[in-house]
């Protein structure tokens, strides 16, 4: 199953055997040749003791896009992110990707249909080199077992070696190439982001969950995460879904928006429909204070 597209369209090229290494952001190929499927919530509700945090929200991820997932402080996403990684129940609803429901499934069970997710905080080990991060980002692909491994035998070497180059192939596509036998804590912060990003990647994902992937960079790295985000979209065909507060990313990189406020959802389409979105627009003022410059439509300079 691992890496055995090197685009879509050339279905059955072996990104492995290629003669030259790719460049930076060239395609590296996804999980199988398949697409991904829609990604389809309904109706997901999810109470905190008092506290409805979703409130029968709905939403679809189309094959392949980029999908955004806004709102202010306190509006649910973060929630919605870990219902749809199985880290929380939902107390009512549905959310299928395919044929699988997920609201059942615990994370591991999740992961293991091709949802792949990256943290607000970076969730790397900071003693591990970049190398031995991203392999362990291969871990639930690895047959080999923990005597065979242990024992050395050639069929567990040669996994272990498949799946190196592998890890090499998706570090360059990520931009990482270079960094591989450093340890990731001391790593730049925009460059460790990048690094959680491809370990997501070295799962074979069919579905990225990306939560806030350019906080605390500066300009010039959050052009770069733009960047290799589109890259991923348009070389592996993966969907992505991305809670972001820097706006001006995500009408730029979004090829839809769904917007939550007090766990409702209050908008969903396009970029350009939803930032002009009277409710949208006096959600955000009501966070951010009027005349702030946070809201959905004041970021188009941004990044
Ligand atoms: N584990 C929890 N226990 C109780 N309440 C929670 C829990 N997780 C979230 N909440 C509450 O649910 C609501 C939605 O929170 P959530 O973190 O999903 O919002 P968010 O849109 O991700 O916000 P932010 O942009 O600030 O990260 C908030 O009122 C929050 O306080």
């Amino acid at each position: 199953m691992d890496g055995m597209t090197l685009r879509r369209g050339e279905p059955h090229a072996h990104p492995l055997r290629r003669p030259r290494a790719p460049k930076r952001n060239q395609p590296v190929g996804s999980a199988s040749g398949d697409g991904p499927p829609e990604l389809v919530v309904s109706e997901v509700t999810v109470r905190f003791a008092g506290l409805t945090a979703l409130d029968a929200v709905s939403f679809t991820v189309a094959p392949g896009s980029v999908h955004a997932l806004i709102g202010p402080n306190g509006a649910g996403k973060s929630t919605c992110f870990n219902v749809l990684s199985g880290v929380y129940r939902a107390a009512s609803g549905s959310v299928r990707f395919g044929g699988a429901e997920l609201t059942s499934l615990r994370p591991h069970r999740v992961a293991a249909l091709g949802v792949a997710r990256t943290f607000q905080n970076i969730a790397l080990s900071p003693h591990l080199t970049v190398r031995d991060n991203l392999m362990l980002g291969r871990h639930r692909l690895t047959r080999a077992g923990f005597v065979s491994a242990g024992l050395r035998l050639p069929s567990a070497r040669r996994e272990a070696v498949r799946h190196g180059a592998r890890v090499a192939e998706i570090a360059e596509f990520a931009g990482v190439g270079d960094a591989l036998t450093i340890a990731v804590g001391l790593l730049p912060y925009g460059v460790q982001k990048r690094v959680e990003l491809a370990r997501a990647l070295c799962m074979e994902p069919r579905l990225l969950l990306l939560d806030e992937p350019v906080a605390g960079m500066n300009g010039g790295e959050r052009r770069e995460m733009a960047g290799l985000i589109g890259s991923v979209r348009e070389s592996l065909g993966i969907s992505i879904l991305l809670v972001e507060h820097d706006m001006g990313m995500v009408m730029r990189i979004a090829d839809a928006v769904t917007v939550l406020d007090f766990g409702r959802r209050i908008a969903d389409g396009p970029p350009e429909e939803v930032q002009r979105d009277p409710e949208v627009i006096r959600a955000y003022l009501g966070d951010y204070g009027e005349g702030d410059s946070g809201g959905p439509s004041a970021g188009r300079e941004q990044a």
